[in-house]
């Protein structure tokens, strides 16, 4: 459904955008979020795609952005990062490179968003068989240490954890409020510059 029809004048309605390289899979996730298909949705489109959702035995309306496809597009899409309320910053499993490219796109999301971005880190492709995982457990829950953010393992092929993670930074855009003010002093920003 269009994200405009759902999400005027709804005080708990969110905005997530996907930010990770190319391929891992968030144009799956987002048509196996909102469609509960994984083939469905052939592109995700700027204005993304919503749903309602019930988190807490409440309703919200919940509309996913694929916000960009490269690091170097991201003065194009900084506008789209500003108005997220949260991110999702997927890697594949299956890939290496795009686990590394997680600090590059985490960096520009505190570019245009400000100095404590709500993140959530993603593997993707968890049902991939084994000889094909080529990034460990360890290394995203490391990661996601330093980024100070929740982790998990996903698939947008079965559909595990997909529902979770959403639901998730629903839980906790709802403690936070609408305010971007209450940021804490933490250390994500400074984990971002030294690297
Ligand atoms: N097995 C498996 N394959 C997946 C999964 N998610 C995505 N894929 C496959 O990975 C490829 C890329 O998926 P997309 O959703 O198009 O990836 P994307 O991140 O949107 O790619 P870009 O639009 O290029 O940024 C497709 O061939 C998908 O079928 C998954 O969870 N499991």
């Amino acid at each position: 459904m269009s994200s405009d029809t759902l999400v005027a004048n709804d005080p708990d309605a969110w905005t997530i955008a996907l930010v990770g390289a190319p391929r891992v899979g968030k144009t799956r996730f987002i048509s196996r979020f909102v469609l509960d298909d994984f083939e469905e949705l052939e592109s995700s489109g700027p204005k993304g795609f919503s749903r309602h959702l019930t988190v807490d035995k409440q309703k919200t309306v919940v509309t996913l952005l694929d916000i960009y496809h490269g690091v170097n597009e991201e003065e194009a899409a900084e506008a789209q990062l500003r108005d997220a309320d949260a991110f999702i910053l997927m890697y594949s499993s299956t890939s290496p490179y795009s686990l590394q490219d997680v600090v590059a796109y985490t960096r520009a999301v505190c570019r245009a968003y400000g100095q404590d971005p709500l993140l959530a880190l993603v593997a993707n492709q968890c049902d991939r068989p084994a000889h094909d995982q080529e990034v460990s457990l360890q290394e995203g829950t490391a990661l996601a240490r330093e980024l100070d953010c929740v982790f998990l393992q996903v698939s947008a092929k079965t559909g595990e954890g997909v529902q979770a993670v959403v639901k998730d930074l629903v839980r906790r855009l709802r403690a936070r409020g609408r305010s971007k003010q209450n940021k804490r002093a933490l250390g994500l920003w400074t984990y971002l510059t030294r690297r």
